[in-house]
């Protein structure tokens, strides 16, 4: 038992011998592993410290405890062999940089001065030099070969921050300058603008390019407004990023080399500080504005201005008055500054610059100008965009697509936006053929200012765009009605189309659908306040489309563009903002009113003939001053209308006119021209104010209560529809189908009934003017069934004295037989076409009961309260005018419509 014990014992502890054995191993060569790493991290500390301070520069000391190190030896070699290949590669290096800035800083970027200084640039702005020259350094070994050219990279490619020594200033004014000289001489005049802003001083910033500031090419800023410079440049970042956007580039650069052309010019940016850090807020603006500048354009040279920016910036920090290190070149190298070139040579090259603009921009532009060299190449997939005017000999554009969806344009009478509309009109039908875009035009205010756009008597041409010109609507809210309602609908029809396809906007729907006819729809509308004119039916009606065109119309390309002298005074308008607020794209006349933010007063100041485009909603970073060319003198427009018509004309039809000062001419109107004889007989009454041209008019099938009314003592009107409403029927009955009685107990009316009479007769029907109502009705009661027949009662209240008589014996009056005819004739073909000249003498003709007998009514100068008991007791809205009636038929409409009774030139009343 003891035995097996300390056996056991033996094999344990030789076991654990092992393991002892084995971990000594182990943790040997840890410490030797170690021992190594630490000296592998003691040899690498070594070699950083020696690199950090340069193997030459060290002090000493420094040299002294290097020495020591045990792995000095070791270490000094490694890097003296590494060192002497770097120069003996580098011996290649400054000739490599020489030609690197001579290729990116080509002409006036780069070489001396006396080579080009006082000439005027060529570069038209779509690329620039990737370098400009600020001096010369020269590497270790001081000799002539070792020197080469130092330069920054500026405009899109990056910022720069120069950093002062004491008493720099001059130095720093001089880098700038020449920094300045050399951009601004590299580019054509126009292409290349500086901003110039000294929290020290207002005027004597830079004064050698004092010439320039005379110009666009050169603008100066306040010490104390840092904000306005740095919400210009806002405003400039944001409408050129989303204009890049929207063409699909990310930032100008891009846009400019794929489209080939400039569209903004450069922006260099000076700012001049004094080394303290700016005010939060400030500081946080110039951060943004940095961020997005590049991909803008536009670049910052900063002057002591200590913030960290999210972009790209190269340094220059200055020694002394000669000498700076450059982030180009490492803290190694010191950069000897070029001297500022000569100042009399810089103030001649700068006025020849500044003269070169000015005779470029050459004075105000005209229409002509706006338009393209060649019509109708543009697409209007994505949105519409046209120059409107110039700013400085530039063109200003307004855009009309998804992010500024609809315009809202003000100026007081005078300020010429009827001339403004004809700008934008012209530079967009130069631009997109009739199956790009399609112009709905409105003009409430009286005048003929669009009316040029139709055909007319003078000048058959018109403009292929419009789909339909209204004018002298001042009246006629009506029509606006029927215009918004026409956008809604087909507003309707592009949702449908676009959910059946599916896709969201217009863009895609035309992607999807390529043989759809999608054009963008421009519908403008002048003095659209007339529209919002009463609290009314109209106003309502008017306020719920335009809400709903202007919230949906984005995105299926249907676009308002609202026009008026007050938009302050439009009530309706400010209680519902949506449709204000869906305006983006705002155009102020100068001294207009409330159309820009309330803050926002540019356009006070805005001089004679100019105009404030804004595509921001009226906030002050988006305004653009644009001197608006005269589009509204003679001959201007219509020369562009006469080349859009010979281009297009054959292949598009020609747009609707309605023309509120003129009444349709029924022998002209195509809807009574096309009558024929046919077994549904309709009555015409009047033109609808509708955007397609369609007649009013009244079935007269045989059924109870197709007889027409006609209310109001307005004779002309009345005499009109009576005689449209005979001629239309005469039309579409076969000779002898039909026979007309005519009754006229006004005397000054019997001529125009007898004419009517003839008329029917040379029509091939019988007619008679009866004397004897009474008796006529009486035998007509008496052969209902006899056929066919029309009866035209002029002044029915005229009559009714002798109808209401009963003859000695007789049973029943005329007016029993009248109540009759009305009640039972229409079920036989026998239908009253009756005017009466107050509703009261109706509904004595008509008697108890006998509403029901007049389906049809056309109110002239009559109260709308009247009028309730003939349209099933609803409330109705009607203000009498002259040449307007108010027209209901119970079997077709929910409430009554205004139409226009025909104008008849062969009468006098
Ligand atoms: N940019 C312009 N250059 C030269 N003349 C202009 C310009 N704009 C307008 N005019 C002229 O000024 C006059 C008034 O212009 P316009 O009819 O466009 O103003 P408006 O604001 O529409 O005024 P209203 O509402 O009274 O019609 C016209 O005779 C027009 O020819």
């Amino acid at each position: 038992m003891a035995n097996r014990a300390a056996e056991q014992r033996n094999r344990v502890e030789t076991a654990l011998d092992r393991v002892r054995h084995q971990i000594g191993l182990v943790l040997g060569a840890a410490a030797g592993a170690r021992q190594a790493a630490e000296a592998d991290l003691a040899k690498l500390e070594l070699e950083r410290d020696i690199v950090r301070v340069g193997m030459n520069h060290a002090a000493p000391e420094q040299q002294n405890e290097w020495s020591r190190h045990p792995a000095a030896h070791e270490v000094f070699g490694a890097l003296g062999s590494v060192r002497s290949a770097f120069y003996t590669d580098w011996s290649q290096g400054p000739a490599t940089l020489r030609e690197l800035v001579a290729q990116n800083a080509p002409g006036s970027a780069g070489l001396p001065a006396g080579d080009w200084l006082g000439t005027v640039g060529h570069n038209p702005g779509l690329t620039s030099p990737g370098l400009w020259r600020v001096g010369s350094a020269t590497a270790a070994g001081g000799d002539a070969t070792r020197t080469f050219d130092v330069a920054v990279p500026l405009l899109d490619e990056s910022h720069l921050a120069i950093t002062s020594a004491p008493k720099t200033r001059p130095a720093i004014d001089g880098i700038v300058q020449n920094l300045l000289i050399r951009v601004v001489s590299t580019f054509e005049p126009g292409a290349v603008r500086v901003h110039l802003w000294d929290i020290g001083q207002l005027t004597a910033i830079l004064p050698d390019l004092y010439p320039l500031s005379q110009t666009s090419a050169l603008s100066l800023y306040d010490p104390g407004r840092l904000e306005d410079l740095l919400d210009e440049l806002a405003g400039h970042i944001r409408r050129i990023h989303a204009s890049c956007m929207s063409a699909g580039f990310t930032s100008l650069r891009e846009m400019r080399q794929k489209t080939g052309q400039r569209g903004e010019p450069y922006r260099v940016v000076v700012l001049y500080g004094n080394g303290e850090t700016l005010e939060p807020e400030r500081a946080r603006d110039l951060k943004r504005v940095a961020s997005g500048a590049l991909a803008a354009g536009i670049c910052l040279i900063m002057v002591d201005v200590p913030t960290a920016v999210s972009a790209p910036v190269e340094t220059l920090s200055l020694l002394d008055d000669r000498h700076a290190i450059s982030s180009m070149t490492g803290t190694d190298l010191v950069v000897d500054l070029d001297p500022p070139m000569p100042s009399g040579q810089v103030i001649r090259a700068v006025d020849k610059i500044a003269k070169a603009l000015i005779a470029k921009q050459g004075g105000p532009r005209s229409f002509d100008d706006l338009l393209p060299t060649e019509l109708g190449h543009e697409s209007s997939a994505r949105e519409l965009r046209a120059p409107v005017g110039f700013f400085e000999g530039e063109p200003v554009e307004v855009v009309i697509g998804d992010a500024s969806p609809h315009a809202l344009i003000g100026g007081p009478s005078g300020s010429g936006k009827t001339n403004f509309l004809y700008a934008l009109i012209g530079s967009l039908a130069a631009r997109y053929t009739p199956d790009e875009l399609a112009l709905y035009l409105l003009d409430f205010k009286e005048g003929v200012s669009f009316a040029g756009l139709a055909p007319g008597r003078k000048d058959a041409s018109w403009l292929p765009h419009a789909r339909l010109v209204g004018v002298n609507v001042n009246t006629d809210r009506e029509f606006g009605l029927a215009l918004l309602r026409f956008l809604a609908d087909e507003l309707r029809r592009r949702s449908a189309a676009a959910k059946e396809h599916e896709v969201t906007n217009l863009a895609d729907l035309r992607e999807a659908d390529p043989s759809g006819h999608w054009p963008r729809i421009v519908a403008v509308i002048d003095e659209f306040q007339y529209l919002f004119a009463g609290r009314d039916q109209v106003t309502a009606t008017a306020t719920q489309l335009l809400e709903d065109i202007a919230r949906r119309g984005r995105s299926q390309g249907i676009h308002l563009v609202l026009a008026s002298q007050d938009v302050a005074g439009i009530e309706a308008f400010w209680g519902k903002p949506a449709v204000f607020e869906q305006c983006t794209l705002r155009i102020a006349m100068p001294k207009a009113r409330r159309v820009l933010a309330e803050t926002n007063n540019a356009a006070v100041s805005a001089p004679k003939w100019h105009a404030v485009i804004n595509h921001d909603s009226g906030v002050a970073h988006g305004n653009q001053l644009a001197h608006i060319p005269d589009a509204s003198s003679k001959n201007v427009f219509v020369s562009l209308q006469h080349r859009l018509w010979e281009e297009y004309a054959g292949r598009f039809p020609r747009p609707r006119l309605f023309d509120g000062a003129h009444s349709p001419i029924l022998e002209q109107f195509p809807a009574y021209l096309d009558l024929k004889p046919n077994s549904k007989p309709r009555a015409l009454l009047g033109q609808s104010i509708d955007v397609t041209e369609t007649a009013c008019g009244v079935d007269l099938p045989r059924a109870p209560g197709r007889n027409v009314a006609v209310l109001g003592s307005a004779t002309a009107e009345a005499l009109s529809i009576m005689d449209s409403a005979a001629r239309s029927l005469s039309r579409q009955y076969e000779p002898g189908e039909a026979e007309f009685v005519l009754s006229c107990p006004i005397e000054a009316c019997a001529d125009a009934a007898m004419e009517l009479a003839l008329r029917l007769r040379d029509d091939g029907h019988a007619a008679s003017l009866v004397e004897d109502l009474s008796g006529v009705l009486e035998s007509m009661t008496g052969s209902l069934s006899s056929g066919a027949k029309i009866l035209l009662l002029y002044g029915v209240d005229a009559a009714l004295p002798s109808l209401e008589a009963k003859a000695v014996g007789q049973l029943k009056s005329g007016l029993d037989h009248l109540r009759v005819v009305l009640k039972q004739g229409p079920g036989h073909g026998i239908h009253t076409i009756g005017w009466w000249r107050s509703i009261a003498r109706l509904k004595d003709t008509l008697g108890f009961g006998g509403t029901d007998d007049i389906g049809t009514w056309a109110a002239l100068d009559v109260q709308g309260n009247e009028l309730s008991p003939f349209a099933a007791g609803q409330v109705v809205h009607w203000s009498p005018r002259p040449g307007r009636a108010l027209f209901f038929d119970r079997t077709t409409h929910g409430a009554p419509e205004v139409i226009i009774p025909f104008q008849r030139p062969e009468n006098a009343l």
